[in-house]
Order: structure tokens, then sequence, then C-alpha cells
């Protein structure tokens, strides 16, 4: 049919670690999905959406072979599976925090290994033995590299010599008191469609626009809105004092004598800016939330 309202894009989600961030996200982009405990596929009040919840180690396979037009999943596991596929988009959010996944090379704190080379010869256990062999092989390095299913930590020393494991805070490592050798890679995860997806029109244009959604909701994460009237004659004084309100806008107030100042800042710097207007004699100061910005 070419009816237009039949037109679906079949787009695959991270079940596991990315789940609860991913489902955020939509949310924060204007999606509401609602995923039934036991059911991997969730509905959403998109009627052009169809959304499947896989693996993360999966889906770039799928969207590659074109059963998922696109999909969201980490970088780490695209490279990993040699997923043929478009990038629509980085999307730099994660599990706990904003920082990246890490995979790093990990050996109990007392192990005598100090670097890559004293791995010869040795064993090393990782999910990510695509990545790991890599790694051995750009050092000259021969090892055992052997397939871990998960619960990696929990294999040094008693099992294997090393691991290949993802870090984001550090707190597993320093749980299981393990230190970091090296960085193997670091991953956020990524927007992807499948080649065919991305020539349909369509389609194409579905995907862009939700990615600058997705985009859009990250890049407001930590930020905040803040409206405040000044005096006319501290507007200076308060541009050079506070850079960081970058470049706010400016309306003059009825009556005279009044500015009102209008900018978007960093929410981690709100709290020093504050009692610094109001100290420059700011009145009615107002911070407020933000759902998307948009560059
Ligand atoms: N703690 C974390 N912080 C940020 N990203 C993470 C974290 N753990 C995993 N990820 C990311 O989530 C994706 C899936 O991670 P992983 O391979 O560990 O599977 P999982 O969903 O955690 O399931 P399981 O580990 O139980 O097999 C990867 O792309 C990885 O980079
Ligand atoms: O540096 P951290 O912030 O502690 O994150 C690292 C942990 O996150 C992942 O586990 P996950 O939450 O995916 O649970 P899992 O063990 O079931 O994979 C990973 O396997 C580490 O155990
Ligand atoms: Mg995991």
């Amino acid at each position: 049919m070419s009816d237009k309202s039949t037109q679906l894009l079949r787009i695959g989600l991270p079940k596991g670690s990315l789940q609860e961030p991913t489902m955020d996200l939509f949310n924060r982009a204007g999606y509401n999905i609602i995923a039934h405990s036991r059911s991997y596929r969730p509905s959403v009040d998109d009627k052009e959406l169809e959304i499947r919840l896989l693996r993360a180690q999966e889906i770039g396979r799928y969207v590659d072979l074109g059963f998922l037009d696109c999909g969201i999943t980490g970088r780490d596991w695209i490279a990993e599976n040699g997923a043929d596929v478009e990038v629509v988009a980085d999307l730099r959010y994660s599990k706990a925090t904003s920082l990246p996944t890490r995979w790093v090379l990990v050996v109990p704190e007392d192990s005598p290994i100090k670097t890559v080379q004293d791995l010869q010869g040795k064993r090393i256990a990782t999910e990510a033995m695509g990545l790991t062999k890599t790694y051995l092989e750009k050092h000259g390095v021969q090892a055992d590299i052997e397939f871990s299913w998960g619960a990696t930590e929990v294999k040094v020393p008693e099992l294997v010599d090393a691991i290949v494991d993802i870090t984001e805070t550090g707190s597993s490592l320093r749980a299981n008191k393990l230190r970091i050798v090296d960085t193997l890679m670091e991953s956020y995860p990524q927007f992807v469609s499948s080649k065919a997806a991305y020539l349909d029109p369509w389609k194409r244009k579905k995907m862009e626009r939700l990615a600058l959604l997705l985009n859009g909701a990250l890049e407001a994460r930590y930020k905040v809105g803040l409206k405040l009237n000044l005096p006319e004659h501290k507007l200076e004084a308060m541009l050079h004092q506070l850079p960081s309100l970058r470049r706010p806008t400016i309306s003059h107030l009825a009556g005279g004598g009044w500015v009102a100042v209008e900018t978007i800042i960093d929410e981690s710097v709100v709290r020093e800016i504050i009692p610094e207007l109001k100290a420059l004699g700011a009145e009615g100061i107002i911070e407020y939330p933000l759902n998307k910005v948009v560059h």
C-alpha cells in the first residue's frame, strides 16, 4: 500500500545495561514508551515506530541484515560484529553518567602484570574476542583469549591472568580490587541504519528527525534556563563578571531603567551564579529546566 499512514520504521533498542537510559532518553525526546515487564515489543505513542528490544550485542547484526531498519546500541558492539551499517547519529549517553564506556585490560591490583607485553603466554577472558585479538596483535603479544559469557571480573586471578571488560564509573573495578593496565576502546551508543532504510527517503527523514530530538534531549540534560531582571546600569558589570552567561538575550522593561536578561547555562555553574546575580542587584531570578536544546 502506498498510503502514508501505513509507513513504519522498525527500530531495535537495547535491553540490558542501556535499556533504562535509552527509555529515559526517548521519554525526554517526547516519545512515551510503555514496556511491559516480560515483553520485548514495547508500545510507543507514535504509530510510525515499531520497537523491538534486543540484546545490545545483536542489534548491529540485525540492522546490517535488514531485519531492523535501524537501531541504537553501543559503538563497541557494532564494531565487534563488523556490522555494515550507516551511522545516523552518535548519542553521547551512558548508563549512570555522561562518561563513555571503556573497554579496559584489567588485572588484580597485586598482579605482576604491568604492561600488555607482560601478557605473553598468559590467559585472558573477555566478551569482546575480536577487540582483544586485534589489540594483542597490534602489540605483537601471543596469549590465549577465551570467550566469557559475563561475570568476567570474578575470573581473575583463579581462572585467568587478565580480563578485558567494560568500565564506566570504575566502581566495579574498585569493588573487585582490580587495576587497569590499558584502555582498548571508548564507546558511546550509536543510532545506526541499514543501507536500505538509509536509501528510503521516508525512513531516512524519520530517522533524522528522531536523531535530532534525541540529541536535543541529550543537549538539554545538564543545562537550565535562567531569567532575571537587573538595573540597566549594572548590565556591563554583570556581563564582565559572569562570562558563563555567554550571550544572553536582553530586553528592556517598560518604564525604563531595568532590563530582563535570559540565557541558557550549564546547571553546574548555577549555584555560583545566582548568589552573584543577587549581589549585583538582580531581582526576580528564576531557573527552569529544559526539555530540548537544538542548535
Ligand atoms: N556500566 C555501563 N555504563 C555504560 N555503558 C555500558 C555499561 N555497561 C554496558 N554498557 C554498554 O551497553 C552495551 C551492552 O553492554 P553489555 O555488553 O555489558 O551487555 P549488557 O546489556 O550489560 O548485558 P550483560 O552484560 O548482562 O550481558 C554496550 O554497548 C556497552 O558499551
Ligand atoms: O565501572 P562501572 O560503572 O562499575 O561499570 C562497569 C560495570 O558495568 C557493566 O556491568 P552491567 O551493569 O552491564 O552488569 P552485568 O555485570 O550484568 O553486565 C560491566 O560489566 C561492569 O561490571
Ligand atoms: Mg554488561
